[in-house]
């Protein structure tokens, strides 16, 4: 069975300046992964790099067997921020775009998410608040069955509450096989979730470990591993 992912040399430039710098990433179908680092590090970048939706990289990137822009996009569940709409658009066209794009779009898990997310979708956009926009974001891109799912920082306007309830619940969404990548900076909510942990640091992944592995190796959790990472108190070479 071949990679969910697999990035080998990739380095991304954009206006002059280096973004992403010799990233090599592997990872194996069904895993949830904690993809990790502080603002600018180039977690967005890596996402739409990963979900075609950013060119002009070196390197390769396969999900799965695709490794051309247009097939990963298929294969690709990607949580967009929605730009192309207009305001006045109500979440139920988005729907109706969705459905009509991706061929994967599950007409029954968009009926179950919004039920579970409590949203209207007669509503247009532009009367959403920040977190009901970005529960929107999460109940389209999860209603995707892809081969792989691309989280960025996908809770930061989501109340507490909410939150606590979508992370606990956020794996039944997608098929055991299914590999799920969540960007974030606060790392306590979303680690007991995490199978894997990749953290991006000057421009590169610094560290690719599974969260048993930290455990048992450095007897901390993702959270502490993550801090001390950024602190220098684990460097590189003790990985
Ligand atoms: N269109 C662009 N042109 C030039 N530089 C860009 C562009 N988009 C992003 N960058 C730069 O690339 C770097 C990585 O940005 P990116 O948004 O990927 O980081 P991030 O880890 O997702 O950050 P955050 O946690 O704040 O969302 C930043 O230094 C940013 O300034």
């Amino acid at each position: 069975m071949s990679n969910a992912l697999a990035i080998t040399n990739l380095t991304y430039r954009k206006n002059y300046q280096t973004i992403l710098t010799d990233v090599n990433l592997t990872i194996t179908p069904g895993k949830v992964v904690g993809l990790l680092g502080e603002n600018g590090a180039g977690k967005t970048t890596l996402m739409r790099l990963i979900a075609d939706l950013a060119k002009g990289y070196r390197g390769t990137i396969a999900v799965g067997d695709a490794t051309a822009g247009v097939q990963r996009r298929i294969a690709v569940s990607f949580s967009e921020a929605l730009q192309g709409f207009r305001p006045t658009t109500k979440l139920s066209a988005v729907r109706d775009f969705y459905a009509r794009v991706y061929g994967d779009f599950s007409a029954k898990k968009y009926l179950d998410l919004i039920t579970f997310l409590q949203l209207d979708d007669d509503l247009e956009l532009a009367k959403l608040s920040k977190g009901t926009r970005e529960k929107f974001i999460i109940a389209l891109t999860l209603s995707r069955e892809a081969t792989l799912y691309l989280l960025d920082e996908p809770f930061s306007g989501i109340d507490s509450m909410s939150r606590k309830r979508i992370i606990s619940s956020i794996i039944k969404w997608k098929r055991p096989e299914a590999t799920m990548i969540i960007s974030d900076h606060y790392v306590t909510e979303i680690a007991p979730l995490l199978d894997e942990v990749v953290v991006i640091k000057d421009r590169t992944i610094c560290a690719h470990k599974s969260s048993d592995a930290i455990r048992q190796e450095f007897g901390i959790g993702v959270e502490a591993f993550y801090e001390s990472l950024y602190e220098g108190a684990i460097q590189h070479d003790d990985l």
